[in-house]
């Protein structure tokens, strides 16, 4: 799966191939406004608004509230990028909407649209900043209880359609019956596991005020205590010897400095019982110059901003896993998000 500007026809392919197209114009004028007319409409409620039926630019003003010709432009803009068809003068969700842009839905993305609207659109003001001085803003330090809420809503956004696959994917031991989910947050890698292997349990250890903000995500699961959450820090708790079978680092290693996954992976290698598995799920990063990769790279870009680290290869992941004593095995690749893979390694 690739984020690609495409021509419609033949013309527009030899204007693409004479170079005759500003593609810069493209990502520097258009591509913001795009990002940022969604983020605002799921905000707004716009999604939501035409879940029970097609309505026309009138009712959507009078329910939401909003500028009548403001919002007709914003519904043209939404209609062209595909989340509302427009017939007999009424806005109606494609189906791509329905599923993913309205809050209701379980894969729906719009936790992460209102995090990132209303927290992370900030953060992009100091990527400036951040090229001068290679620092990123390490928001895990800053957050309000607020935005900390917001931030945990998006992680179960970004992932309820990667814990399906994760859960039919990711090559575990039928056997397992014990797991840690370092950095777990709201715990939907843990239940699509438990759910898979009835005789696992999960103990999903995050930051307290992560924890805070999880606790109801996690309990919406209904897992009762086969999936519970553990206060902590992965870079300064010990995670004890031979105790689980699966340990999963999902989304943190890109937090984490080289240094500091090395020493999470080594104590994940004595947390693991013989056999035991050790899974790094993340964006992988793209060697530069390799066949071009959005959001491999884009992420590389955003978790430097974020965190002064970003994402790995796989070869990387791999040399924590080696050098922690563990044996390199499967790499599964995701089919629902391109750039993003499950690193396995065996104790
Ligand atoms: C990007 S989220 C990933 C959540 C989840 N694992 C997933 O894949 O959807 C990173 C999580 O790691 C947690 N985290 C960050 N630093 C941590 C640390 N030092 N120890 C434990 N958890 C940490 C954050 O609170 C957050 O819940």
């Amino acid at each position: 799966m690739q984020l690609t500007i495409t021509p419609e026809n033949p013309l527009e392919w030899l204007a693409l191939r004479a170079n005759l197209a500003p593609i810069p114009l493209l990502h520097a004028q258009i591509m913001p406004v795009l990002a940022k007319a969604v983020l605002e409409a799921a905000d707004r409620g716009v999604f939501d608004a035409v879940k029970t039926g097609p309505k026309t630019l009138d009712e959507l003003v009078t329910v939401l509230h909003l500028n009548q010709k403001a919002l007709g432009e914003l519904m043209g803009l939404l209609t062209a990028m595909g989340y509302f068809t427009f017939r007999n003068n009424r806005f109606a969700l494609t189906r791509m909407a329905r599923r993913f842009a309205v809050s209701s839905d379980p894969l729906s993305v719009h936790g992460m649209m209102v995090f990132n609207n209303r927290v992370m659109w900030d953060w992009l003001a100091h990527l400036g900043t951040y090229l001068e001085t290679g620092r990123g803003i390490h928001y895990h330090d800053t957050l309000s209880p607020e935005q900390w809420r917001y931030y945990q809503e998006a992680m179960v956004a970004a992932s309820s359609t990667e814990a399906r696959e994760f859960g039919r994917r990711v090559p575990v031991p039928k056997s397992a019956r014990t797991m840690l989910d370092i950095g777990g947050s709201h715990g939907q890698h843990s239940v699509a596991l438990c759910q898979k292997l009835p005789g696992l349990t999960s103990v999903i250890l995050d930051l307290p005020p992560a924890i805070e903000q999880a606790a109801p995500l996690l309990a919406r699961q209904g897992m009762g205590e086969r999936v519970r959450h553990q206060p902590g820090n992965a870079l300064t708790d010990d995670f004890g010897e031979a105790q689980y079978d699966i340990v999963l680092l999902s989304s943190l290693a890109h937090h984490f400095t080289p240094e500091q996954n090395q020493l999470v992976a080594s104590k994940v290698a004595r947390a693991l019982r013989p056999g035991g598995v050790f899974i790094v799920n993340e964006f992988i990063r793209p060697e530069t110059g390799s066949k071009p990769e959005l959001v491999g790279s884009s992420t590389d870009l955003f978790y430097g901003l974020t965190s002064t680290a970003g994402n790995y290869s796989i070869e990387e992941i791999q040399e924590w896993q080696r050098i922690a004593g563990l044996k390199p095995h499967k790499t599964v690749w995701y089919r629902t998000m391109p750039g993003r893979a499950m690193v396995t390694a065996l104790r």
